[in-house]
């Protein structure tokens, strides 16, 4: 419901909204520009008398001063019979230059308005104004669900590139967003007479003036009390009118002064409606709080990324979502699955195992957690299949089923199974699966299977999962769950360096460019530089899908596709199919490679120490982000091989980049020589050094196989531990980051 809320104002909202933020934000900027080029006296420096007499003298036809909210003074005169307006300094009464309206400006200013379409334009640019309202609160609600509650609000944010954009925009401009919707929806809404304007009582106009011989204007009282920076308007009588008056405007209020006495014949304050009005209206432009403008400017310039962004991530999440056939209705299903999705991967595999139960002859019906009903007439089993998010939190489509679970109050005798979709590296590890699988046995629930998780939508484990269903159904249920197939680029082996076969662990770094274009295409790609590579930094991953397998295979990459060649570490298991396919593919020949962004695995930028943990083919995408460590940013590796006369990989290399200093520091060890240690045992024996480096706020990034990773997880646990933290603390920090398998 609150993504929907989110969603539909922001699609239809979106080109509406970029006009009025882009205009608006023209608009916000030109306070600061303008009080950039004005002169402001301190306060009770200048007094409006003074102003007003320095100005007659330079301006003997002079007829009106207005200052505006950015202190720029104008001067409105009469020379020769000509009217003209001058823009004039404070404390000299002269001209600077003289002053002309911009028709720029003017235009912007009715395009953010009305759209340039009078009533309906204003119409739109209201209800555009309510629809940030609702956009700016929804978003800060979806954003505080995703990481984890309210005080995790500025927590790093995980995803993809669009995804990152969208909520750091979102976060940093909600502030700004926000004030410019209320204010601009109370604007719209005066236009409409829904609003009080702020028109108040003008001054009585005086019958009568004192009639004495007009005084000096420096030695006018009122004016002489008023001080410059208050200074709205001021108007002078006409020459040698002894019935007319002075009539001046200020922040507290309107009035006619006497020519002769210089006190006030009439004066009428601004009233509360007025002022509030007034502020409305400040807090909208920025006018007269040039800083207020810059921040509500910068603001609105996020509004354009974030419309783009946001329909990027609503048309991935779309696409995404597999379509359910042949999907029986809720009370004529025997099956029932619930799924539990934010990104809608959980989605694909509900898919396969709604397609492999109807296939071996059930009725099943497949719906969002969120639409847990209270009885199944017919249903004599119920699948649950969730992703968890946040801090352990439910994803979109089951944020309310607990509640509703609450609700149920008879007990369905439906065995129910619950599936975690997870990824290890967060601290809740399928925390919501889990929480589910709590409620439904306290509740009293029977169950068909115990819990079962999955890590980082791994389809081997959940083959095995549905081995166990066909199990407890008692027929044979083959879930083999292909992702749908990405598009592939195909690439061809260009090099290859062996590592490991004496030590019975062939290794391989293979090295891929795009398959050698001809004629035109290759004389426009060598002119244009252009590799042929897909866009992929060290860090992410590639897909590989060896012959006759529809399931890719994921490798670490260790270069970005800047440096031409697509790089990554593999190691022959004997019955592998994709990594025995790689090991004998000759060079020249080709794969069917796609890339799946890994932005989580990187390097963080600032002046915080690295340290880089791997071992095995692990070492890959962490020699790539010492090879684009030009900065000379303080790096440490520790690694784990066999044996270093034979498979100590990118020796050279390291080497290299600890003489260049893309490496400050390289502990490597070996567990079949004599002085055998993994690589864990280099970090206990750098214990106080690394400790060190974790209290300066060092990160870590660790790749290599699940083993090594819990014995560096237990390890690191120990070294820091007088610190008063683990390495959960620094997982939910964003400061431990793994790249596991
Ligand atoms: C922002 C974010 C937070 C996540 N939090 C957790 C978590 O706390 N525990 C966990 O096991 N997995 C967590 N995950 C991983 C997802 O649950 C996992 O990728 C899941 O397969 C996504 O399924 P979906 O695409 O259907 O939403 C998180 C993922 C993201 C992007």
């Amino acid at each position: 419901m609150l993504r929907k809320l989110h969603s539909l104002p922001g699609l239809i909202a979106a080109l509406f909204a970029i006009v009025l933020a882009v205009t608006g934000a023209i608009l916000s900027f030109s306070p600061a520009l303008e009080r950039a080029n004005a002169s402001v006296p301190a306060a009770g420096q200048v007094s409006v008398a003074e102003l007003a007499d320095t100005v007659a003298r330079h301006y003997p036809g002079a007829e009106q001063i207005k200052r505006t909210p950015s202190g720029t003074l104008i001067v409105y005169y009469t020379r020769d019979g000509d009217v003209g307006a001058d823009r004039i300094d404070p404390r000299t009464g002269q001209a600077i230059a003289p002053y002309a309206p911009s028709s720029f400006s003017r235009w912007v200013k009715n395009l953010h308005r009305s759209l340039l379409l009078d009533t309906p334009g204003r119409m739109v640019a209201g209800i555009t104004a309510l629809a940030m309202i609702v956009l700016t609160i929804s978003g800060t609600l979806l954003l505080a669900a995703r990481l984890g509650g309210w005080r995790q609000l500025l927590r790093p944010i995980r995803g993809t590139l669009s995804q990152r954009l969208h909520l750091e925009l979102g976060r940093a401009a909600l502030l700004g967003l926000l004030l410019s919707g209320l204010t601009g929806a109370y604007l719209s809404a005066t236009t409409f007479g829904l609003a009080p304007e702020g028109v108040e009582a003008e001054p009585d106009f005086p019958l009568e003036v004192s009639g004495g011989t007009p005084a000096a204007i420096d030695t006018l009282p009122v004016l002489q009390a008023t001080d410059l920076n208050d200074l709205r308007e001021l108007v002078y009588p006409y020459p040698d009118d002894p019935t007319d008056m002075y009539s001046l405007e200020t922040h507290q209020g309107a009035g006619f002064i006497d020519q002769a006495s210089g006190e006030w014949l009439s004066y009428q304050p601004h009233d509360a409606t007025h002022s509030v009005y007034a502020l409305i209206y400040q807090l909208h432009t920025g006018e007269g709080l040039w800083w207020l403008g810059l921040i509500l400017g910068l603001s609105a310039l996020t509004v354009p990324v974030m419309a783009i962004t946001g329909a990027m991530i609503w048309w991935k999440r779309r696409r995404s979502r597999p379509k359910i056939v042949a999907n029986s209705g809720a009370n004529a299903a025997d099956s029932v699955i619930l799924v539990g999705s934010e990104g809608n991967t959980t989605w694909g595999f509900a898919k396969t195992l709604h397609d492999s139960l109807t296939q071996a002859g059930h009725r099943v019906h497949t719906a969002p957690m969120n639409q847990l009903a209270s009885r199944y007439r017919h249903a004599k089993r119920l699948f649950i299949l969730t992703a968890t998010y946040g801090d352990g939190d439910a994803p979109a489509s089951a944020s309310r089923f607990l509640t509703r679970l609450d609700n149920i109050t008879d007990t369905p005798q439906l065995p129910v199974a619950v599936l975690g979709f997870g990824d290890q590296q967060f601290p809740q590890f399928c925390g919501f699966a889990k929480k589910i699988e709590a409620s439904l046995t306290a509740k009293g629930w029977p169950l068909l299977l115990p819990l079962d998780t999955i890590d980082r939508q791994s389809g081997q484990a959940f083959t095995r999962w549905g081995n166990a269903v066909g199990k407890a159904l008692g027929t044979k249920l083959a879930l083999v769950h292909t992702p749908t197939r990405p598009r592939t680029t195909a690439l061809a082996l260009a090099e290859r360096v062996d590592y490991g076969a004496g030590v019975q662990a062939p290794t391989d770094v293979l090295r891929f460019k795009a398959p050698a274009a001809s004629g035109k295409t290759a004389l426009l790609s060598r002119w244009l530089k252009r590799t042929g590579l897909p866009s992929f930094e060290a860090g992410d991953l590639v897909g590989i899908l060896p012959p006759a397998s529809q399931t890719p295979r994921f490798y670490s990459l260790a270069s970005a596709s800047t440096d031409g060649v697509l790089e990554i570490c593999v190691r022959q298991h004997p019955h592998g199919l994709c990594s025995s396919f790689l090991h004998a593919l000759p060079v020249g020949g080709t794969i069917d490679a796609f890339i799946q962004p890994n932005p989580n695995f990187r390097p963080t930028s600032g002046k915080a120490p690295v340290v880089l943990i791997g071992a095995g083919t692990g070492i890959g995408p962490l020699v790539g982000f010492i090879r684009h460590n030009k900065t000379h940013h303080p790096m440490h590796l520790y690694w784990g091989g066999r044996n270093p006369q034979s498979d100590f990989l990118y020796e050279t290399e390291l080497n290299a980049y600890l003489t260049d200093r893309r490496l400050t520091q390289l502990n490597a060890a070996f567990s079949r020589i004599d002085e055998r240690a993994y690589v864990q045992d280099k970090l206990t024996a750098n214990g106080p050094e690394l400790r060190r480096l974790i209290d300066k706020g060092a990160q870590i990034l660790v790749c290599g196989g699940r083993g090594m990773a819990t014995s560096v997880i237990s390890a690191l646990d120990d070294i820091i531990a007088p610190l008063g933290i683990d390495v959960t603390t620094l997982k939910a920090q964003g400061r431990y980051r793994e790249d596991v398998y």
